[in-house]
């Protein structure tokens, strides 16, 4: 049952011509074609790709809104999970976007969780070099993080998110209700997300996520909203300030990713969630920046106790470390053939810390194994 209507939150992403709005509501995904239309007025041709996952209960409904008005509506379903992160999906979509005559006044919409708004980002960006595209999150990692900031891409076997382009989203339509159908592994998975925001950027915003943990993990809607617009909120704010992660100050939102993506590629994808994987990732981080006197053990209690309260994992069963290291090493923020670490100082703060001796990366592993 939809919850009753709540007045949008809307979070600006600020980028010049490339600005975007991000709308997070309960009870509104009945008005998404409305909003689609308005924030692209000269809409004719609407291509709408999915997740299979969610076709029946949001992505119809949503091509049939558009239908409605008169609009020419594409629509595809991709298979769910991370395999279709892949060159052979991305081929796929792209011959079916050729095929459905699309051009450049086309609108590509995502409907689905990272995996789709990765995936079917990187297409927008590619076809014909690039139209403009929508992207609807039905996850709670993809409302809080990969449907903003442009981000787009697939996976190479040996490595996360290694072909892709920065391409941002002309929309950001975020609706709390679209969670009510989402497995409970893959809600968890996004609290890890959400996390990591208190830890990088807002310290106040971690006190709120530990004194209201629990009501997450039970998808209160008011407790949600708020989840989602402050991880919106810090997004949008660190994306601003550095598109295109060059000044460093984007790196930050890559904080347990170092680990996260080998621990993703090592167990094979899919294995882990990629949120899961962030969860560890953070702790090994923590642990590093411990070792390296950058922050003091409570830290890590405080972290620990919070990924806990979201019901994520905080060891990994299997830790290879040998073939997690020279996967680290294809990661994007290597620069002159050394790793950058992205590590706590206090809650709320990071910094990018280079020349870490391979043992204690060796040891932060191990310890959370
Ligand atoms: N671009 C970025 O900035 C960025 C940021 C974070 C993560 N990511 C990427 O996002 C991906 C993970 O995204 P995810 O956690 O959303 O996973 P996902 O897209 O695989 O979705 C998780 C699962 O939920 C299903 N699903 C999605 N929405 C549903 C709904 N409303 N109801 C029922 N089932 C639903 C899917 O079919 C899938 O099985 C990873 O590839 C990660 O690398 C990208
Ligand atoms: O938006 C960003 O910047 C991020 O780093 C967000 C991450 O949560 C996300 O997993 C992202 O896809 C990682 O990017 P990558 O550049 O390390 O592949
Ligand atoms: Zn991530």
């Amino acid at each position: 049952m939809p919850s009753s209507l709540q007045p949008a939150s809307i979070t600006h992403v600020s980028l010049g011509d490339r600005s975007y709005d991000i709308h997070v509501t309960s009870g509104a995904a009945g008005d998404f074609a409305e909003r689609v239309t308005r924030a692209v007025p000269d809409l004719t041709h609407a291509v709408i790709v999915s997740d299979e996952a969610v076709l029946s209960d949001w992505a119809a409904p949503l091509a049939k809104d558009i239908a409605d008005r008169g609009i020419r509506v594409s629509s595809l379903s991709i298979p769910s999970g991370e395999s279709s992160k892949s060159i052979a999906q991305f081929d796929r979509l792209m011959q079916w976007m050729l095929s459905e005559n699309c051009d450049r006044r086309s609108v590509l919409i995502a409907v689905g969780g990272g995996v789709i708004g990765d995936l079917a980002g990187f297409a927008a960006a590619s076809f014909t070099r690039g139209i403009r595209f929508v992207q609807v999150p039905t996850t709670l990692l993809a409302m809080v993080d990969s449907s903003v900031g442009g981000k787009t891409g697939i996976n190479l076997p040996g490595a996360k998110n290694m072909v892709g382009a920065f391409w941002q989203p002309s929309l950001v339509l975020a609706d709390t209700d679209v969670l009510g159908t989402l497995p409970e592994r893959s809600f968890l998975s996004g609290l890890a997300e959400v996390v990591k925001y208190g830890v990088i950027d807002d310290a106040p915003f971690f006190g709120w996520l530990e004194a209201n943990a629990t009501k997450l993990v039970a998808r209160d809607q008011d407790a949600l909203r708020h989840a989602i617009s402050a991880s919106c909120q810090s997004k949008a704010s660190v994306v601003g300030a550095d598109e295109r992660e060059t000044s460093g100050r984007r790196a930050i939102l890559n904080y347990g990713h170092t680990f996260a993506h080998a621990i993703e590629a090592t167990a094979g994808y899919g294995t882990l969630l990629h949120g899961e994987a962030v969860s560890i990732g953070m702790q090994m981080a923590a642990r590093l920046a411990i070792a390296l006197k950058l922050c003091d053990a409570g830290l890590l209690d405080r972290q620990t106790r919070l990924l806990e309260a979201c019901q994520l994992p905080v060891t990994l069963a299997s830790a290879d470390v040998d073939a997690m290291l020279p996967v680290m090493m294809k990661d994007k923020k290597v620069a002159h053939g050394k790793l950058r670490f992205v590590l706590p100082t206090k809650i709320g703060h990071v910094k990018l810390v280079d020349e870490v001796d391979e043992s204690l990366v060796r040891d932060a592993i191990h310890n959370c194994a």
